[in-house]
């Protein structure tokens, strides 16, 4: 396909405003304990042998992730195995599309990844209550997904899933060359080029999709109001942004849904619902390879009983499955062999930058935040707490009053959240003779705090939180 990339149509505010806050809300309950076989026993200045051995994380899995993403968990430092197997407590948990119960998440678990870009089936919000990091793997399977538009957009223009089916009918019926000229009448189509194509939410795959709708000669407009500067350099010529869902598929003849499903207020749950349904043109053809919950299922079948529209979708429907203008698929947008490997090696690499140096990238509900490199024998501790006023002098305080010394420290935060990493020389209290474990639970259960981690020898040794004022480790 040919791209003119010279210009875009780019209404300024939008690229002005940021992407959606993720809801934070909700109120802290006891989270259930499981396990909590993680002990601080160690982490003593005189037991400094002890602690600077390596010894292994566990990472569990929840469904069929990629062994060559897998791969970047060295044997010598991580134990991975599927959930089910798992013999121990778990530090990070690598999850695909299964639904993750709040039971689910140990109280050892210091990270969770989603290879994939969705993290509606993670509980978000609650991870970030209890201080849990949640990282997705942004982009890694979009050409996958946005391949699979495109084949939902020829399935949508021509009658091909009908005509297979009745070929195999006709096959079975022993007068499939009989009569296959004399049916192709039944199944007629439209072409694609010339049509116009709306692109609701212009991401990874909204991006790419826009840019290949344009490069097959469809007219794009495009909707998303926290539009990167990433994404939008990406846009092809002409793409005309425009300000409302509505006002972009009014005149389309073709609907791409790439948008998050967000619950709750404010959320995307049926945001194509009977009131956006009725701005569709008669024959409008609208593409799910986002979620199916956005979209309103009476309403999309209102839509496909009155008019020549389609609704293709990888995701199930009971209302729409057996429609004769649906065409709904199992979930495959991501799944390709090359989807899968970036997606897992990506995910792996973040929890591997997060458990091995404090580093946050990809994250859906903690700041991005890189501290320099450790030098060698400084201890690193993170901390997280909530984003109130006055934690960093508190946290300070304490490395003062514990006469430490901190070499270099860097405080990040995203909503309700705030995250430290804080490097020190252990050297500096050793004639102190300060026991680390005391620093350790005057830091985790000050006011506010709801974690803290030790970066630094025995994994899993250090690591604490604070649950409603209690001391868990
Ligand atoms: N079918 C499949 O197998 C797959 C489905 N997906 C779905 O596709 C979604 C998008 O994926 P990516 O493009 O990688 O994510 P992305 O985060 O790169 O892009 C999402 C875009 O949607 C925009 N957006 C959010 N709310 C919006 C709204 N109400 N109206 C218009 N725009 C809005 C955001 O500003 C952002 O630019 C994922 O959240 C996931 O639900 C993703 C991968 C595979
Ligand atoms: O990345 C996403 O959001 C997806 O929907 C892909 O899901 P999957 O990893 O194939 O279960």
């Amino acid at each position: 396909m040919m791209m003119n990339m010279r210009k875009v149509t780019i209404i300024p505010s939008v690229l002005a405003r940021a992407v959606k806050a993720r809801c934070l809300a909700g109120t802290q309950q006891q989270q259930r304990l499981f396990l909590s076989s993680m002990d601080t026993d160690r982490w003593k200045t005189e037991d400094w042998e002890d602690f600077t051995k390596r010894g292994k994380y566990s990472i569990q899995t929840y469904n069929k992730i990629s062994t060559k993403g897998l791969a970047k968990f060295p044997q010598e430092m991580y134990d991975v195995s599927p959930a089910e197997f798992a013999s121990g407590p778990a530090q990070a948990l690598l999850i695909r599309s299964h639904k993750l119960k709040e039971d689910e998440v140990d109280v050892s678990v210091r990270a969770i990844a989603r290879c994939g870009a969705g993290t509606n089936n993670i509980p978000v919000a609650r991870m970030t209550e209890f201080g849990i990091p949640v990282f997705n793997t942004p982009g890694a399977n979009a050409n996958a997904v946005k391949e699979l538009i495109l084949c939902g957009l020829f399935l949508g223009s021509r009658r091909i899933t009908d005509g297979i089916n009745h070929m195999r009918d006709l096959g079975e019926q022993g007068v499939a060359r009989e009569r296959v000229e004399k049916d192709k009448a039944m199944f007629g189509g439209r072409e694609i080029k010339g049509k116009t194509m709306a692109v609701i939410g212009l991401g990874h795959i909204g991006a790419l999709t826009a840019r290949d709708a344009a490069g097959l000669g469809m007219v794009v407009k495009g909707y998303d109001p926290g539009l990167s500067v990433q994404s939008a350099l990406f846009l092809p010529q002409g793409l005309e942004l425009m300000d409302s869902i509505t006002s972009a598929i009014a005149d389309a003849d073709y609907v791409s849904l790439n948008i998050p499903y967000i619950k709750g207020d404010g959320g995307t749950h049926g945001i194509i619902g009977a009131d956006v349904v009725r701005h569709l043109k008669p024959g409008a053809v609208v593409l799910n390879f986002a979620r199916g919950e956005l979209v309103d299922s009476q309403a999309m079948k209102d839509h496909l009983d009155n008019s020549d529209g389609r609704y293709v979708s990888d995701f199930p429907d009971d209302e729409l499955w057996d429609h004769k203008n649906a065409i709904i698929i199992p979930h495959l947008g991501a799944s390709t062999s090359e989807a899968e490997d970036q997606a897992a090696a990506m995910a792996a690499e973040t929890i591997r930058d997060f458990i091995e140096h404090g580093t946050i990238r990809n994250s859906v509900n903690f700041p991005t935040t890189e501290l320099a490199e450790r030098r060698d024998h400084a201890m690193r501790v993170t901390v997280v707490n909530k984003n109130v006023p006055g934690m960093v002098s508190k946290i300070a305080t304490a490395f003062a009053n514990a006469g430490i010394n901190i070499l270099q420290q860097i405080n990040k935060s995203r909503g309700d959240i705030a995250y430290n990493v804080l490097d020190f020389d252990p050297a500096s209290v050793s004639d102190l003779k300060v026991d680390l474990r005391d620093l350790q639970k005057e830091l985790t259960l000050l006011d506010g705090v709801l974690s803290s981690r030790v970066l630094f020898g025995i994994p899993g040794a250090g690591y604490a939180r604070n649950i409603d004022g209690k001391y868990h480790v």
